[in-house]
């Protein structure tokens, strides 16, 4: 038995594939209960790897895993029907309608009550927003459609847990802030929501909790509001005499002065104690036309930054 205050917790689980690709090295997770926990990783840093090993879909090399309590893969049959997954795009019949690709998901889990089945598809494409295109066949569907046709799969019954790759990938903005708005509100009726994504501000926007991955390697874990906490704001002045104000930082011995454009000059803040209007003043003072000076806020991209000493590949 694992820890049952844990959805999903790893001790130093790896997977090495056959030719030697180290995919996941020794990671050690934990998912509180009812937390939404993002998993953020550049592409192939071993998010998909990960969330395959933690719903027993292939066997890891070393460690343990364990999802609601039980070990896996080991407990995968009485696991599996208490966490819904969305991995890798569903696996969908082009030629049936979303609604027929639904029954005939829901039909093929022996947990599934049969006399609620046609209540309970109805429910789920409604909560993705796929009542009006229930009735077209699946292969006319767009990326971002098949990827709501998914989620809707994963929500056909109440699930304590819910395991979702890269949930807004094909999605155009609006179809990320409804999906995003759905986990907000799976969280709130107390789901636990692990989700991947390669988006800072998505895991910002929506987790409570944040696990980042490089290179196969856990980076840092924890909540979003204390990761971003532990980076470090920057100074920001907006001016056109940038070349003049960055000397004039630099002078006073603030570091890390860099010219991020023609008109930004960004900076480490200075140490708690220093009257930030002073330096303002000494900027006006020495001719330089400010015209924006500012303490922004770290985000969890500077934390990731700070952490890893390299910018965030947020391309993918
Ligand atoms: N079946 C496989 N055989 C060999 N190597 C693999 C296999 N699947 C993934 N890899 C490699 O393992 C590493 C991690 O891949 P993984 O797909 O887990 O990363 P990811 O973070 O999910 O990225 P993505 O968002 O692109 O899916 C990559 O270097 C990838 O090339």
């Amino acid at each position: 038995m694992g820890n049952e205050s844990a959805a999903i917790e790893t001790h130093g689980l790896t997977k090495r594939y056959r030719g030697g690709q180290l995919a996941v090295n020794r990671l050690d997770l934990t998912v509180p209960r009812g937390s939404v926990f993002g998993f953020l990783g550049p592409n192939g840093s071993g998010k998909t790897t990960t969330i395959r090993m933690l719903m027993g879909l292939i066997d890891p090399t070393d460690g343990t895993a364990h999802v609601l309590g039980r070990a896996m893969p080991r407990a995968a049959r009485t696991v599996l029907p208490r966490v819904g997954a969305l991995i890798e795009g569903p696996a969908l019949y082009g030629f049936l309608s979303g609604r027929d690709n639904l029954l005939r998901y829901d039909a093929a889990d022996p947990t599934a009550d049969p006399r609620t089945r046609t209540a309970r598809v109805t429910a789920a494409l409604d909560r993705v927003g796929l009542t009006a295109a229930a009735g077209k066949k699946a292969r006319a569907y767009s990326l971002g459609m098949k990827q709501r046709l998914g989620l809707a799969a994963a929500l056909l019954q109440r699930r304590e847990l819910l395991v979702l790759d890269e949930p807004t990938n094909g999605l155009d903005p609006q179809g990320m802030r409804e999906i995003r708005a759905l986990i907000r509100e799976l969280a709130e009726d107390g789901t636990t929501v692990f989700l991947s994504s390669h988006l800072l501000d998505e895991i910002e926007q929506v987790c409570s909790h944040a696990a980042v991955m490089n290179q196969g390697r856990l980076v840092v874990q924890g909540e979003v509001a204390e990761l971003a906490a532990n980076a470090r704001g920057r100074l920001v002045v907006t001016t056109p005499d940038t070349g003049a104000a960055a000397r004039l930082l630099k002078e006073r011995g603030i570091a890390d002065v860099t010219v991020a454009d023609e008109n930004r000059v960004t900076a480490e803040l200075p140490p708690e104690g220093t009257e930030l209007a002073e330096i303002n003043a000494g900027l006006v003072q020495a001719g330089v036309r400010v015209r924006g000076f500012a303490a922004e806020r770290a985000s969890l991209e500077d934390a990731f930054v700070a952490l890893t000493g390299e910018g965030f590949d947020v391309a993918g």
